[in-house]
């Protein structure tokens, strides 16, 4: 079987772009969310899309994006994959795959058995899934909070669609995680970080080696 693909996400300087590639990471992700400590702007992401191989895909984070946030970034930088943080329905999602021809990655947040139940209206129309941790009531972000679900709940369950695993994951339980869910992607964002919106280059490091060794 293939290993572990690895996403690391809200990444903000080609130092860092540059440690994750070398790592071996398969996606990159640039956050496009004003709220967010890893926000970029579109010429900076612009920018640091430069720095990325071929075979690396480099993935436009976006919450309840409009198209206009959307024409522009990808006008712009030369993103593979538009990930949907928000709370995008299903239509919203088809709309978004037509109108640009780009895979489309929904997330969704788990944060109890009843919340798998959403998973199944993206399926028809998201390319890949993202099973993060729901943020806690009143959070400010929607994701990227550092903080995982019960993996119980996913134990043993198939999707038809590829999906990543995400919410919480740090060098330190990424194995655990891997073994318990059955996942063969990771992302992670706060867990390669040494303060909100800091990645760390060993962080980077660690965080793929354990998953790849997972
Ligand atoms: O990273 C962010 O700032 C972010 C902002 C808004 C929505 C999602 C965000 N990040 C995504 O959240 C998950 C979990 O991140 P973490 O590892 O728990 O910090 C991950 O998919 C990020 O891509």
């Amino acid at each position: 079987m293939d290993g572990i693909r690895v996403k690391i996400c809200g990444l903000t300087r080609p130092e860092h772009v540059r440690a994750a590639v070398a790592a071996g990471a398969g996606y990159l992700g640039f956050v496009f969310f004003p709220k967010s400590p890893r926000n970029l702007r579109i010429d900076a992401a612009a920018a640091l899309a430069l720095d990325v191989p071929p075979g690396v895909a480099k993935v436009a984070l976006v919450v309840d994006a409009d198209d206009a946030l959307l024409d522009e970034i990808t006008a712009h930088v030369p993103v593979d994959m538009l990930q949907l943080h928000g709370a995008e329905s299903p239509a919203r999602v088809a709309e978004i795959r037509a109108r640009y021809g780009l895979p489309v990655m929904k997330a969704v947040g788990i944060g109890e058995a009843a919340d798998l139940d959403k998973l199944d209206a993206y399926m028809p129309v998201a390319d890949q899934i993202l099973v993060d941790a729901k943020p806690p009531k009143g959070a400010d972000l929607p994701g990227g909070m550092g903080v995982p679900f019960d993996w119980r709940l996913i134990a043993g369950r198939h999707w038809g669609k590829p999906w990543m695993l995400a919410g919480g994951l740090t060098a330190q339980n990424v194995g655990l995680a891997v073994k318990l869910t059955g996942a063969r992607q990771v992302d992670v964002s706060s867990g390669v970080e040494c303060a909100p919106g800091e990645k760390d280059e060993g962080m980077i490091r660690d965080f793929i080696a354990a998953a790849q060794g997972s």
